[in-house]
């Protein structure tokens, strides 16, 4: 397998922290990332241009940048081209969005990727939830597809990682799969890339003091 992106088997640090997060803001977040890059991950996910403008001036690694806008229970990363340029311009040299087939604000998937890549020429990695979608995203030319939003768009609550999405995308589609979404442990990293996996994603197990110290919390109540 070819390094896409990211060197084959590689560890990318999702580094987000929304509003209700202490480490909310572009300093904390840059801190998570370097902290991320000198444990050798090979890239780091962050949300806005804010926060990726700060981490893309403290790291080396690519950032795979996305923006969360609107509503969660529609399309909400990186909805429109104009919210993929805007984490461009901030310095991401990768971007992530919804590939899913749901309605989504800024037209065809199709056409979005066409302009990201013709018009900022970066590399695009499509978030989502099923094999069909996976199909769709990568029919629609995104570079690379991840399991992001596996457990996100509707059912019951997810726990642990969707490592059957992972092995069907694998299998299925004739690009490298990420594999993300509550990856907590070696065992699970491990499992991903047996599963065929070429670049694990992980986010709050490594930058959510506040969620890895409720886990433990929760679990001796
Ligand atoms: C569904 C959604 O919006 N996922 C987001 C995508 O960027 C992030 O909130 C996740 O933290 C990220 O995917 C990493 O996953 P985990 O934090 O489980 O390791």
């Amino acid at each position: 397998m070819s390094d896409a992106v990211f060197p084959y088997r590689s560890i990318v640090v999702s580094c987000q922290a929304g509003p209700e997060n202490p480490l909310h803001g572009p300093e904390p977040m840059a801190l998570m990332a370097r902290a991320a890059e000198a444990g050798g991950a090979a890239g780091i996910r962050a949300n806005g241009p804010a926060d990726v403008a700060a981490i893309s001036a403290v790291v080396s690694v690519p950032v795979l940048g996305i923006n969360k806008t609107g509503d969660r229970d529609g399309v909400y990363i990186t909805p429109t081209f104009e919210s993929a340029a805007a984490v461009v311009r901030a310095g991401a040299t990768v971007v992530a969005l919804d590939g899913t087939d749901r309605p989504r604000p800024g037209g065809d998937l199709a056409e979005l990727i066409a302009a990201i890549h013709d018009r900022l020429g970066v590399p695009v990695m499509a978030d989502v939830d099923t094999l069909a979608a996976g199909r769709y995203a990568r029919a629609a030319g995104a570079d690379l597809v991840g399991s992001t939003l596996s457990g996100y768009t509707g059912g019951e609550p997810v726990d642990g990682p969707d490592l059957a999405l992972v092995r069907t995308l694998v299998d299925e589609l004739d690009c490298p799969i990420v594999a993300e979404g509550r990856y907590w442990t070696r065992d699970d990293v491990l499992a991903a890339f047996d599963a065929g996996a070429h670049t694990v994603v992980v986010g709050t197990a490594v930058t959510n003091p506040m969620a890895i110290t409720r886990r433990l919390v929760e679990a001796v109540r």
